[in-house]
């Protein structure tokens, strides 16, 4: 298994260019199965997550070709990539597929309505909670599918089609409101949605299906209506730059410091985290392009922080944020709302002689003068890249282990780091 190993001590300058969102572009692959028509992507990330839903799209029938790459660029950049479905030859996504990437589960709303049928495995992903599937079933069940569990696979049909309702969903959930999107597109009839996910995600997904025929609008509040329409056509739509990876290197340059221009990032998709960054003491200046992040030679700045669905501080830059804290002058609480095992970085970091402390749902973090490498174990994706951020400024070598988890999510990452001066090697096993 691969490993990547940093020296540490590097401050990054230059320009890092930001990837499509993968959380974007899995819901939207996925939104080919609701069309014979072509459905063109552009700005797909070249990322382990988009080849494993490609060949779970690929069992249900969906073909595709890809084009589009940028001169003088080699493979392993974002994509310009068409999804024809022009049938599905099967309405099953099976355990060996769907168990490796939870995302896939989301076929069930595209299968659902567009066949009447679908069985799909219960889901697996990263291991930071149980991470139920009850939303979707309700969900899916009040759109009027009958919905069994058997033998681990949820089995859903509504051989009359979809019928369009008012829903409520108890808690916010981006994979939920993904779904039922999806499958209130061809519903009959109107759905209202509410308490929906507003994550840019969202409303990426409900332009592209706007643009495929589906009559959507709200994505982006916590209402959205849905008129549903009887077929969908072929479109073309880009994906949006991913706010993960763009807060993901703006925490990087706070660690080691620096000035390092993020391009393509758009600033409007993660305002807070810009805000949290700014409080700790770097600068961040929104431009055209895209957004600066510098930090001179002064110290990190303790700041709490507590994750919340969109427009709140995301889960997903968690792990990334408490490695910036492990440096930061004084105490910093950093609290989990959204998933109930999402701390499994903590050991990783205090390997690198991080102080951190955890109470329930909250780390307690108390800033060390410096962190020392060491060899460290990647557990999930975003807890991955937060043992690079901290190798980044850590003392002498440090050796992610398990690096899966990182190429799941983060584009040509060694390159775009060593680009800005960090001193960083994939080792291939
Ligand atoms: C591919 C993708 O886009 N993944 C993102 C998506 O995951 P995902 O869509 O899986 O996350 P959700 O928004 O659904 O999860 C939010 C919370 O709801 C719970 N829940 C969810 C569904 C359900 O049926 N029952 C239930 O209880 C989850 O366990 C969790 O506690 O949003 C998360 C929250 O921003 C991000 O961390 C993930 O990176
Ligand atoms: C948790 C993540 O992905 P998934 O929902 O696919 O597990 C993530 O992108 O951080």
């Amino acid at each position: 298994m691969d490993s990547i190993r940093i020296r540490g001590g590097n401050a990054l300058n230059g320009t890092i260019p930001v990837s499509g969102a993968k959380n974007a572009a899995l819901p939207l692959m996925i939104a080919s199965l609701l069309t014979d028509d072509t459905l063109t992507l552009e700005n797909v990330p070249h990322l382990a997550d988009v080849e494993q839903l490609i060949r779970i799209l690929g069992n249900h029938g969906v073909d595709y070709s890809v084009n589009g790459r940028r001169e003088n660029q080699d493979k392993g950049y974002s994509r310009t990539i068409h999804f024809t479905a022009r049938s599905i030859v099967d309405t099953t996504a099976p355990y060996e597929l769907v168990s490796k990437m939870r995302a896939s589960f989301w076929v069930i709303g595209p299968l659902l309505a567009r066949r009447g049928e679908a069985r799909v495995s219960l889901p697996g992903g990263c291991a930071i909670g149980t991470r139920p599937v009850d939303l979707f079933i309700d969900g899916l069940r009040a759109l009027g599918a009958e919905i069994d569990i058997e033998s681990g696979y949820v089995v859903a049909r509504a051989k009359n089609g979809l019928i369009g309702a008012r829903h409520r969903f108890p808690k916010v959930s981006v994979g939920a409101t993904h779904v039922l999107l999806m499958a209130a597109a061809l519903a009959k009839g109107e759905t209202v949605l509410e308490n929906a996910a507003r994550e840019p995600e969202i409303v990426n997904l409900a332009d592209c299906l706007n643009a495929m025929g589906a009559k959507i609008s709200g994505a982006g509040t916590a209402t959205i209506t849905v008129q549903g329409v009887t077929s969908l056509s072929g479109a073309r739509h880009r994906i949006i730059p991913d706010r993960i990876e763009t807060g993901t290197y703006a925490l990087a340059v706070a660690m080691a410091g620096g000035d390092v221009l993020l391009e393509g990032a758009r600033a409007d998709l993660l305002e807070s985290v810009l805000e949290v960054i700014e409080q700790t003491g770097a600068e961040i200046t929104r431009a055209n392009t895209g957004i600066r992040v510098r930090r001179n030679g002064a110290g990190v700045e303790a700041v709490d922080v507590t994750t919340e669905p969109f427009p709140g501080f995301p889960t997903d830059l968690q792990a990334q944020f408490m490695a910036l804290m492990t440096r930061a002058r004084g105490q910093s609480r950093i609290t989990e709302t959204i998933f109930e095992n999402r701390f499994m970085h903590v050991q990783e970091l205090a390997r690198l002689g991080a102080r951190i402390s955890l109470s329930g749902q909250t780390a307690i973090v108390d800033g060390v003068g410096q962190l020392k490498g060491a060899p460290v174990m990647a557990t999930d994706l975003r807890a991955s890249v937060s043992l690079v951020i901290a190798g980044l400024a850590a003392e002498g070598e440090t050796q992610v282990n398990r690096v899966y988890h990182l190429d799941r999510g983060f584009e040509r990452l060694e390159e775009k780091l060593s680009g800005c001066g960090a001193e960083i090697e994939r080792i291939s096993a």
